[in-house]
């Protein structure tokens, strides 16, 4: 059987005290790539940071990444951070330092401390994006679909069981966008497990994948037509 690395039951969404998505039942397991998609508006990201622990679960049950996400502690959350790899639109790769530097920066908060090990993981998973040549580079000398590439392999460095990508090509044109998208395609290929929330339907017909859906504050699973 599967492993399954995300399952929510009768989970519901919630900003402060206003239901965004209410009783939600999916399942990923390992291995999948799976889209998010829905209008403006419909709770695609309250859904993402739900699953980082940047909003509560108070209803129904989530497991994430062998975590429980209605009985996470604050504390915890670091925990599971370095467990998911996540990606955002805007890059937030850090503009005072080179791109090396911005990968060590998480290597050594998340606890690594052997240099050789660090550099030859930085090494690795730029590689994987391939950026490896433009690692003294600043974020601001990238193109965005570069950084986006660095954010990438940012989220790569902990060997992360499920990553999260939320409007990852949102910044980026559609040239660059389907660059972007056939990095996190090469990454699933490799035995990664990708949710991304995505509005570009472009990119969904042709990459066609499992696709849930946000509309009328629920997750459901479609079936890709040829206009979804
Ligand atoms: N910080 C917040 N506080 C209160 N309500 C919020 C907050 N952020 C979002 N919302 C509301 O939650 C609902 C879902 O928003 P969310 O950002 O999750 O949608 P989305 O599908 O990701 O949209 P987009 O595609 O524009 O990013 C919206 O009605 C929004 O107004």
């Amino acid at each position: 059987m599967s492993e399954v690395i995300l399952d929510l039951k009768n989970a519901s969404i919630y900003q402060r005290e206003s239901l965004v998505l209410s009783d939600i039942n999916i399942s990923i397991n390992k291995g999948e790539f799976v889209y998010l998609i829905g209008k403006t508006g419909t709770g695609k990201s309250s859904f993402m940071k739900t699953l980082y622990g940047d909003l509560p679960l108070k209803e129904g049950k989530g497991k994430i990444v062998g975590e429980d996400l209605s009985t996470l502690k604050e504390k915890q959350i670091p925990f599971l951070r370095r467990k998911l790899g996540i990606v955002f639109q805007d890059f937030k790769l850090l503009n005072d330092r080179n791109i090396e530097d911005n990968l060590l920066f998480v290597l050594k908060a998340t606890g690594w401390k052997e240099k050789n090990k660090m550099k030859e993981k930085v090494t690795q998973v730029l590689t994987k994006v391939g950026m490896k040549t433009k690692n003294f580079k600043f974020p601001y000398q990238l193109s965005g679909g570069e950084q986006q590439r660095v954010a990438i392999a940012r989220a790569l460095l902990n060997d992360p069981e499920l990553i999260l990508a939320d409007e990852p090509t949102g910044n980026l044109d559609p040239q660059t966008s389907v660059e972007v998208m056939e990095v996190l395609q090469e990454i699933n290929k490799n035995g990664n497990t990708i949710l991304m929330a995505t509005h570009d339907y472009a990119l969904l017909l042709k990459y066609p994948s499992k696709t849930l859906k946000c509309d009328g504050q629920k997750v459901f699973e479609v079936v890709q037509k040829r206009a979804v």
